[in-house]
């Protein structure tokens, strides 16, 4: 029998790829938009809810991106990012996520005034504070910070900055977003190039709206230690007989995680659907593949959901389910004790209970 909806939240999960301006809840937007003035294109909660699902649902990155608007703009103020940061927690953690690694970009957040380590300060004390009520109802979760920099922008190297700062105040790794195509990994590599003298964890969205030679420059200049999205590596897999090409097989030699979102890679045209999603491949050809929401408000989904339509889609079972999830604590950029605590305390007996083999 496949894992219903309602058992695979039950199971603990792991979440290494969202975006907290990607994963407010409507009527949260409903609200915070009144508070400041911002006008939206729905008032109530559920309409807006609809509406950023539709108008995500763009075939292009870039379209895509247009939704964050709304988000961004009401989420200038510390209270505003507290309250974002730790109903993102309370959420995550209530779908039964038990680690999450979540994302913004902090230079997105100055236009009232607030500054960069003022930014980081209100969403950590959020997501401490929702961490903290989400385990008074029994949903332990543990969170993880990762600072974003954006790709068109020239911040990249304040932004490093800034995550090794708080390294020890919850900020666990560094990335780069947004329009991909034009803007190559490489246009940062200052920035990657510090981040590695300070033996500091980070990510790149690559091989999402272009392709291979984003993907390669994320590893091979810039050094990543995961990709974000990085679907299109197929690109370079022989359809015919699956034959890895060099930097296919190096990304799977090496045990480069992929951070998958099928349905946000569905939506932005990375993917045709979910049924035909290169995550089937990729897990047949045991690359470390890793599940993922991306946006949450934007795709209308969740850990949970998005599980369950790869359940629908490709058979998968508990087994499936525990190897998404263990593959995802082991590429989680905190430390190994604590992963390997999360998998043997928490992981591995929630799947036995589930009847994971
Ligand atoms: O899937 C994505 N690809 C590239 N950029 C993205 C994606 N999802 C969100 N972003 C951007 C928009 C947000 O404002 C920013 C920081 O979270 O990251
Ligand atoms: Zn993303």
């Amino acid at each position: 029998m496949a894992p219903t909806y309602d058992e695979i939240r039950l199971a603990p999960k792991v979440l290494l790829h969202d975006h907290l301006d990607g994963g407010l809840r409507p009527s949260t937007v409903v609200e915070l938009a009144a508070e400041v003035g911002h006008e939206l294109p729905a008032d109530s909660a559920d309409a807006l809810g609809e509406w950023f699902t539709r108008a995500a649902d763009s075939g292009s990155l870039e379209r895509y991106l247009e939704t964050f608007s709304h988000t961004v703009a009401v989420m200038q103020t510390a209270e505003s990012l507290h309250r974002v940061a730790a109903e993102c927690a309370l959420d995550l953690a209530r779908d039964g996520v038990v680690y999450a690694e979540v994302r913004f970009a902090p230079e997105q957040h100055l236009t009232r005034g607030l500054t960069l380590p003022e930014v980081v300060e209100a969403v950590l004390a959020g997501f401490v504070d929702g961490s903290a009520r989400a385990a008074a109802e029994g949903k332990p979760i543990r969170m993880g910070t990762l600072l974003t920099a954006m790709r068109h922008a020239a911040r990249s190297m304040e932004i490093a900055e800034l995550s090794v700062r708080y390294r020890d105040g919850g900020v666990v790794g560094f990335d780069i977003a947004g329009a991909e195509a034009g803007f190559p990994p490489t246009r940062h590599l200052d920035a990657f190039e510090y981040l590695q003298r300070e033996n500091f964890h980070f990510t790149i969205h690559a091989g999402e709206a272009f392709g291979l030679p984003s993907i390669w420059q994320a590893i091979q200049w810039c050094g990543a230690d995961r990709l974000g999205h990085g679907v299109r590596i197929v690109d370079d897999i022989d359809p015919a007989d699956r034959s890895l090409g060099r930097l296919a097989a190096y990304v799977r030699d090496k045990r480069i995680p992929l951070e998958l979102c099928p349905s946000s890679n569905v939506q932005t045209g990375a993917a045709p659907s979910i049924a035909e999603h290169p995550i089937g491949l990729l897990r047949d050809l045991r690359f470390r593949v890793t599940v993922n929401t991306d946006n949450r408000l934007m795709s209308g989904t969740s850990m949970s959901r998005e599980m369950a339509l790869l359940c629908d889609a490709f058979g998968y079972g508990w087994t499936e389910l525990q190897w998404f999830t263990v593959n995802a604590m082991k590429s989680a950029f905190i430390a190994f004790d604590e992963r390997l605590a999360l998998i043997n305390d928490v992981i591995k007996p929630g799947y036995a209970k589930l009847g994971a083999a």
